[in-house]
């Protein structure tokens, strides 16, 4: 213990390290032991008598340099961010009605917070961090709503370091972490573990996820954490390890939360929290939270705040993001991607969306005989993953051809074009995927492509989103170009869909096969009955016999017991259904006549995630 304790003091600098080593005694009755076997190693030491009205983490927040005012007030914030959406032009924003308090370093946040925001360029709070900042001092339990790209990881993330900050000033540092915040994929996991880390640099953060090596977790678990950001298969993994104890959190936040709490996430994530001390703090952040949320919410969170900066009535989507809307015909989708990029970029990144991890490869891959892109999805390699978006965020090439694996949270400068080559499977993810654009006050846009069939469906994602799409002319294709775009792979031109089988499943819009989808669900979609309302028997698996699909696409088409398997290592749950799955569908029912099989029998659409696809993302 004592070395552990000693190891982890040695990697910071010296100054601190006298301190530290003085303050050893502290650390030592502090914290509890690491392991049963510590615990009979020694007898246990006396609790430290606690400094009255300093040492709990639900301190009044008058100490702290907030104003003494109720919860409830955060209201302001709900004003002060309509000052700054009338008035917001590029990245300089949030002003209330003098600006004052929003300055990070007025507002008696830990100095080394303020400091190292303050060399990213952050020095005022965005309408969000504000309207959360003095509940979350306060130690509410919270549901946090704000449009993409607008703050939400330093919203939690501030009060929760800087909290850690000063309880570890008093109390001296532990082994085991104070905070766990769990995200839905690996790569969002590893954004939101940096945000952290380059907001206090001297809190121990770790990132644990699945597809790289457990030991090293393991490891770096052993010389002490203050702060766990993980997907929750390796989080249990690392419990079930004995290497991970939850037993000392004092704050635990589920990002994506509509995401974390969809069927086959909530399992895991429940379990989760039942490692965790009955006494914490919890938030729930998203820019997206249906309806069907709301009562699960209940279940986690005690007398929780609502602060919902987007509104049901309200669009959704973060302002500065243009929508425009192209129609295509399935075999010129892949041909008109080069002349919108070019139009639209403007030479910036671009991410273009697909259903499929295949059509992803096969998008990318023959656009690069003309362009330097690459492909995103739950089936390329954990270290490829990282090797792409890494390059991809140096700006090594400009376009992402992916999957919904990166539709929510990532946080890339300069994406300045997202392109739905696919219509969404929700409103939610259609948020989630333009939100990749237009973010932190930039402006952006996103190109939405259909064909003439799903006409309905555009119209559906201007009502859900509260958005309106400007048409852009049709780009006119011969066949050279299209041919250009054909593939070798198994089935001849591209499609949507690919070629050969999935061809005929192209013919039916998004009612096609989710297979290779990293989210699964294509046959779930809300969208899919919009394409397919003709789907009979001929449509294979779309016509009402689909409706068993979550099982056909488990266990039983694949051979593999969960999901479609794409998302091998961190899951433990079986398939299961898409966001929508706990929400009743708002579109599934338009259309949908004989290709009801986009609902599961219970009511949920049947649609399956790659398991650790959510969480591999
Ligand atoms: N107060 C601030 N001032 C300037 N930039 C900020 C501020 N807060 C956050 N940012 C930056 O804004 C960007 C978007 O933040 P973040 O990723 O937290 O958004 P988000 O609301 O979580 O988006 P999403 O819903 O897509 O997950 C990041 O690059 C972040 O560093």
């Amino acid at each position: 213990m004592m070395n552990h304790l000693l190891r982890r003091t040695a990697s910071r600098s010296p100054s601190v390290l006298l301190p530290a080593v003085a303050s050893l005694e502290t650390l030592l009755l502090h914290r509890q032991p690491s392991s049963p076997s510590a615990v009979l190693d020694r007898p246990p030491p006396p609790l430290p008598t606690p400094t009255p009205g300093v040492r709990g983490f639900h301190a009044p927040a008058l100490p702290l340099g907030f104003r003494n005012t109720p919860a409830a007030s955060s209201k302001f914030a709900v004003a002060d961010y309509d000052s700054y959406e009338d008035d917001r032009t590029a990245t300089t924003h949030v002003s209330g009605a003098d600006g004052e308090g929003l300055e990070i370093a007025n507002l008696g946040i830990a100095e080394e917070i303020v400091s190292a925001l303050g060399k990213k360029g952050i020095t005022k709070l965005f309408p969000i961090q504000k309207a959360v900042l003095e509940p979350a001092m306060q130690g509410h339990d919270m549901i946090g709503r704000a449009r993409t790209g607008t703050g939400k990881t330093l919203a939690f993330g501030i009060p929760i370091m800087d909290k850690i900050i000063k309880y570890n000033a008093k109390h001296g540092r532990g082994r085991n972490p104070l905070a766990v915040i769990l995200a839905p994929t690996r790569e969002l996991a590893r954004q939101v573990e940096k945000e952290f880390h380059e907001a206090a640099p001297n809190l121990d953060t770790i990132c644990v996820y699945g597809g790289t090596p457990i030991q090293q977790q393991m490891r770096q678990l052993d010389y002490g954490v203050d702060i766990v950001v993980g997907t929750p298969g390796r989080v249990i993994d690392l419990i079930k390890r004995g290497a991970l104890n939850l037993s000392e959190v004092q704050f635990a936040v589920l990002d994506e939360a509509d995401q974390m709490l969809a069927v086959g996430f909530e399992e895991d994530v429940e379990t989760i929290l039942q490692n965790l001390p009955q006494k914490r703090q919890n938030m729930m952040f998203s820019a997206t939270m249906p309806n069907w949320i709301k009562g699960l919410t209940r279940k986690y969170l005690k007398d929780p705040l609502t602060i919902d900066l987007v509104g049901d009535s309200d669009q959704k989507l973060a302002d500065g993001i243009s929508l425009y809307t192209i129609v295509s015909d399935l075999y010129s989708k892949a041909a008109i991607i080069g002349p919108l990029i070019s139009e639209h970029a403007k030479g910036g990144k671009c991410i273009v969306f697909t259903q499929t991890k295949r059509d992803a490869d096969r998008l990318s891959y023959a656009m690069a005989k003309s362009y330097r892109c690459e492909a995103l999805h739950g089936d390329i390699s954990q270290a490829q993953r990282e090797r792409t978006l890494s390059g991809f965020r140096e700006g090594h090439f400009n376009i992402l051809v992916a999957t919904d694996v990166a539709a929510r949270g990532l946080d890339v400068p300069n994406v300045d074009l997202v392109i739905h080559y696919e219509l969404p499977n929700s409103p939610e993810i259609f948020v989630h995927r333009s939100g990749r654009t237009g973010r932190a006050g930039k402006k952006g846009r996103a190109i939405l492509i259909y064909t003439q069939d799903q006409s309905r469906a555009v119209r559906l994602i201007e009502r859900e989103v509260g958005c309106r799409f400007t048409e852009l002319p049709k780009i006119a294709v011969d066949g050279a170009s299209i041919d250009m775009f054909s593939t070798s792979g198994g089935g001849g031109r591209f499609s949507s869909s690919g070629g050969g089988r999935d061809r005929r499943s192209g013919d039916f819009g998004f009612g096609r096969s989710p297979r290779g989808s990293d989210f699964g669900r294509g046959g779930g979609s809300q969208f899919g009955s919009f394409g397919g309302p003709r789907t009979g028997p001929s449509g294979g698996g779309f016509g009402t016999s689909s409706s068993n699909r979550s099982g056909s696409f488990g266990g039983s088409s694949s051979g593999r017991p969960s999901g479609f398997g794409d998302f091998s290592s961190d899951r433990r749950s079986t398939s299961f259904g898409d966001f929508g799955s706990k929400q009743p569908s708002r579109f599934g029912n338009i259309g949908s006549g004989s290709s009801g099989g986009s609902r599961s029998p219970g009511g949920g659409r049947s649609s399956v995630f790659g398991d650790d696809n959510s969480y591999q993302r």
